[in-house]
């Protein structure tokens, strides 16, 4: 029987911007053909940002979520909403639309970081519109702020609900972090387990930051969590092999990557979806459904 690896698609995020790529999903519509895609290329988990349809920023609001959301639950994929919103949001905002609609999943970031956008403005000195170039320019002096108590709050708004989280470690101390939500009984059952890797602020995307992520989750969490990883930009796809042959899931899509390869431009997560689904093949394994994906993650459906 061939192992079954949970594949996540992130479908725009807050990090790139629309004059990164002309592919990068800003309107409703956009953002819900990138989710049937994704699913159609056999990604159980759609982890889902919306943004302001005319400028492309990040837009957390209950209504723009509403725009999109029912769309891609008929997809039959499992629905994950960020509660990392953009990293200049507040917690408050950034847990609302998961507060609204009760996902199955919501991303929860364990802890606070320094969050390093502007080495990307060598690749784009100047992008089209100046709040782009601004929002590089600012992650400079930007610390993307998850304290204890915000992590209490966004646990304690949305786990009455149901909703389990996709726990997003970015460095050790994070997984550590975890361990501390789990002793004080604020985390219960098996973790999901997003180990991100090589955004400037969290730990780097070499094959020895992987080996430590997941030695350190395996200590803390003992063999009891569900690992995932992501890899930013261009250590995409190298991240996910690693992973899959470790014994862990994948997440891809345009949030965490705009490149389908070395200095090519993905029209789609569903392009990255099939690199990682020849990976699999190649590996003798296979992707989740998403009913598979609910009973390992033990989901409400
Ligand atoms: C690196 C990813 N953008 C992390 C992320 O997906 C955060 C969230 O939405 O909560
Ligand atoms: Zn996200």
């Amino acid at each position: 029987m061939s192992r079954k690896v949970i594949v996540t698609a992130a479908l725009t995020g807050a990090i790139h911007t629309p004059g990164m790529s002309p592919h990068l999903p800003v309107t409703p519509e956009q953002i819900v053909a990138e989710g049937r895609r994704a699913a159609e290329a056999g990604a159980a988990i759609l982890h889902i940002h919306a943004r302001d349809p005319e400028s492309g920023r990040p837009d957390q609001s209950v209504e723009a979520f509403g725009r999109i959301l029912p769309a891609l639950k008929e997809t039959g994929a499992v629905l994950n909403i960020t509660t990392g919103g953009s990293p200049f949001m507040k917690v408050e905002e950034r847990v609302a639309p998961a507060a609204h609609f009760r996902p199955e999943l919501a991303s929860l970031n364990m802890g606070s970081m320094n969050f390093g956008l502007y080495p990307m403005q060598a690749r784009y000195p100047d992008l089209p519109n100046e709040w782009e170039n601004a929002h590089l320019e600012g992650s400079r002096d930007l610390v993307f702020r998850n304290t204890f108590a915000d992590i209490e709050h966004v646990l304690g708004t949305c786990a009455p609900n149901g909703t389990r989280f996709e726990f997003e470690c970015y460095d050790t101390a994070h997984l550590r972090n975890l361990r501390h939500m789990i002793d004080r009984g604020f985390v219960t059952g098996t973790p999901f387990v997003q180990t991100v890797f090589g955004l400037l602020g969290g730990i780097g995307a070499d094959p020895e930051d992987v080996t430590v992520m997941r030695a350190m989750a395996r200590r803390q969490l003992g063999d009891d969590h569900l690992w995932s990883v992501l890899g930013a930009g261009a250590s995409q796809l190298r991240i996910a092999a690693m992973s899959a042959a470790m014994g862990g899931h994948v997440r891809v899509g345009l949030e965490d990557s705009l490149w389908a390869g070395p200095g090519v431009l993905a029209e789609s997560a569903a392009q990255q979806i099939a690199s990682v689904a020849s990976i699999l093949d190649g590996l003798g394994m296979a992707m989740a459904t998403p009913d598979e994906a609910r009973d390992m993650l033990g989901l409400k459906g």
